[in-house]
Order: C-alpha cells, then sequence, then structure tokens
C-alpha cells in the first residue's frame, strides 16, 4: 500500500544553521505517530515542511502521493486542505461562534453553504459537543476549545491530521480526554495521526509509532519499547525517557557505586519487560535458579499499546549474581546494571 506520507531526504537550513538533516520516513493510512524532541530540535521546521509553508532546499515530501516540493504555490493550496492542523493554542476566532469556526474550512473548500449545518452537527457530535453550535470561544474551557480545534481541523475531511503540542496548554485532565478523542477518531474514521510534542508522557500514552527528533536529525523510528531498550546507550533518548521513567529512590542513589564492592552488596538493575517477560515470575526463577533475591525499588506495569509492560528498578542479592543477570538479559527486553549498594549502609 502507498504511504499517505512520504519524506525523503529532507535537508532545510537556515543560513548555516541546518534545522533538518536528510530526514527520510514514511507513514501508512491509520497509522497513529508521536513526533518528538527536545526544544530546536526541528519539530516545527518539519512541521513548515510538511504543510508546505516551507519549502525543504532538499528531498521530497509526498502527501498522498503528491510531491510537495515540485508543486507551485496554485497546487500547494489544494494540497494543504488534505492536511488537518490542530493547534496548541486553539488558534479559534473569538468573534466567531463554534459553528462559525467550524465553518471556516468549509467555506475554504467552497462546500455548499446549504451543508454546512449538517456537517457541523456531524463534528459537534464527533466531538462530543452536541448543541453547543452558538457559544463564543470565551464560554468554552480549554478543553472544549481544543474539540472545536480538532473539529475544525476534520471539517474538510483531511487525510492527514497535524496536532501540534496539542494538549500542551491543556491540565492533565484535559489532556486525557483529548488524547482519547484523538485516539477514538483514529479508531472510528481510520484517519492518520501525527503528534507533535516535547512531551514524552504524551506520546507514551498516545502513539503506537515514536519519530524521535534530536538537533535536526531523526535518531529513533520506533515503539516505547525500542525507545527504552535503545535509551540506555543513546544520551538524546536517555534524557527524553528521563521524564517518564522510575528512578533511583534517593536513599539508594546517595550510595551508588559504579563497580562492584568488595564489602557484601546488592546489585541495582533496571528492567524493562513485555508481553511474555511482563508475566513471567521473575522474582521466583531468581530465587529457585540462582538463589537471588530481587526487591522491587521502583515501578511498575502498564499497558503500552494493548499489551503489558513494564519498566521497573531491582536490588538483587544473592549467590549466582552474574548467571542471574545473563537470565534477565535473555528472558526480558532490556536489563541494564545501574551500580551497587552496600547491604548494610
Ligand atoms: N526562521 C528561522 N530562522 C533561523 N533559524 C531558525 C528559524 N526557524 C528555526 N530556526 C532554528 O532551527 C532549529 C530548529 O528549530 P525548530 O523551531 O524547528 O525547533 P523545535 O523542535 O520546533 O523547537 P521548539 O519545541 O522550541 O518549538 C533551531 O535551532 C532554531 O533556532
Amino acid at each position: 500500500m502507498r504511504p499517505i506520507l512520504d519524506i525523503q531526504h529532507v535537508t532545510h537550513a537556515f543560513g548555516h544553521h541546518t534545522a533538518l538533516h536528510d530526514i527520510s520516513f514514511s507513514i501508512k493510512q491509520g497509522e497513529v505517530v508521536g513526533l518528538i524532541g527536545r526544544s530546536g530540535a526541528g519539530k516545527s521546521t518539519l512541521l513548515r515542511c510538511l504543510c508546505a509553508l516551507e519549502r525543504p532546499q532538499q528531498g521530497h515530501i509526498l502527501l498522498d502521493g503528491v510531491d510537495l516540493t515540485t508543486q507551485t504555490e496554485r497546487q500547494l493550496v489544494r494540497a494543504r486542505r488534505k492536511i488537518g492542523l490542530v493547534f496548541q493554542h486553539f488558534n479559534l476566532l473569538t468573534s466567531r461562534t463554534v459553528a462559525g469556526n467550524i465553518a471556516l474550512p468549509l467555506q475554504i473548500a467552497g462546500r455548499p453553504r446549504k451543508d454546512h449545518a449538517k456537517r457541523i452537527a456531524e463534528l459537534l457530535a464527533l466531538v462530543g459537543l452536541e448543541g453547543f453550535e452558538d457559544k463564543y470561544p470565551s464560554q468554552l474551557s480549554g478543553g472544549q476549545k481544543q474539540r472545536v480545534g480538532i473539529a475544525r481541523a476534520l471539517a474538510a475531511e483531511p487525510t492527514l491530521l497535524l496536532c501540534d503540542e496539542a494538549t500542551s496548554a491543556l491540565d492533565p485532565e484535559s489532556t486525557n480526554s483529548i488524547l482519547a478523542l484523538l485516539a477514538d477518531i483514529n479508531r472510528t474514521l481510520g484517519l492518520t495521526i501525527i503528534l507533535i510534542t516535547h512531551e514524552m508522557e504524551v506520546v507514551r500514552r498516545f502513539a503506537q509509532r515514536i519519530l524521535v527528533l534530536d538537533h535536526g536529525r531523526l535518531v529513533e523510528d520506533g515503539s516505547l519499547l525500542d525507545i527504552l531498550r535503545d535509551g540506555q546507550e543513546n544520551q538524546t533518548l536517555h534524557k527524553l525517557l528521563a521524564d517518564i521513567r522510575p528512578s533511583l529512590p534517593a536513599f539508594i542513589a546517595e550510595n551508588l557505586s559504579p563497580s562492584p564492592l568488595t564489602e557484601p552488596h546488592k546489585t541495582i538493575i533496571r528492567l524493562v519487560l513485555s508481553g511474555d517477560s511482563a508475566t513471567t515470575p521473575l522474582f521466583s526463577m531468581l530465587y529457585a535458579h540462582y538463589a537471588v533475591k530481587a526487591t522491587l525499588l521502583q515501578g511498575g506495569v502498564t499497558t503500552i499499546s494493548q499489551r503489558l509492560s513494564g519498566d521497573i528498578i531491582l536490588s538483587l542479592e544473592g549467590e549466582h549474581i552474574e548467571q542471574a543477570l545473563a537470565f534477565l538479559k535473555t528472558a526480558t527486553q532490556s536489563m541494564e546494571v545501574l551500580g551497587y549498594v552496600p547491604s548494610h549502609p
């Protein structure tokens, strides 16, 4: 199947500063993708290239088979209609009602005026705001404004929904409800969604696939589990993950040594579990096979992309530690030794 979006070797610079270096990835119909990066990583520049507001100096961007980099300005007007944009600060027109805001893309697309009311009612039902047609943005909460923003983005039936920090201005409860709404829209309409954010927690809960940008380069394209695994080696991923990973309790961190101690000690490890490894009775196996006692220090098991997954920190103490570690390396998605602490501080 042809990808909905195909980014091929995109490079873009501002003067001497290269904001995007040779970026390539493609997205299939119905995928939900999180694009994450720290400030200055190049997210906005990539977004502007995707919307054809910026023409990359090199490379190609194919949206539904149409190469945006070779289109004339006139052709781009039509191509841009295939993208629905959801903004961080909603960008609603305060002088227009909810219905007036949602009607805007319908007017621009030249949809007959007589069809607007029906389409607006359908969209408001989809985003859970039935009967809100005549309200003004000032009468709405942040979460409700974003629902209107989403309805407006969907009005002209885009091929791709681009959400730019769509939950960053919202409180945690509204963030949850907007993420749930987007997941629902993806399920019911089969719409392809890209969520651009600097928050790992948002992509963790929402995206099946995560793209990580760093200093203008695509440094990861995979699932959260891939990122958890690769985060051991890659500093950028490590830093992004710090927001969502369990951290060492202070009383352990203070006494942690990078190498084994001569006195009796505990080995502190981090494990990533998924699927079978999340349901294997690891603790009893460690004790039965290696006489190693494991204590859970931090973390737990949750559901990621419909699979049980765990990210936990353990302390291990016992006879056959080396063999136990070798077993955990093969039985889990990732095993990392964080350090060593005295058995009796
Ligand atoms: N119009 C511009 N002129 C010059 N440099 C720019 C311009 N736009 C972006 N840059 C530079 O390109 C790099 C990438 O910026 P970009 O805004 O794409 O990052 P970002 O990941 O969106 O960051 P943030 O999350 O802070 O918005 C930065 O170093 C930025 O300073």
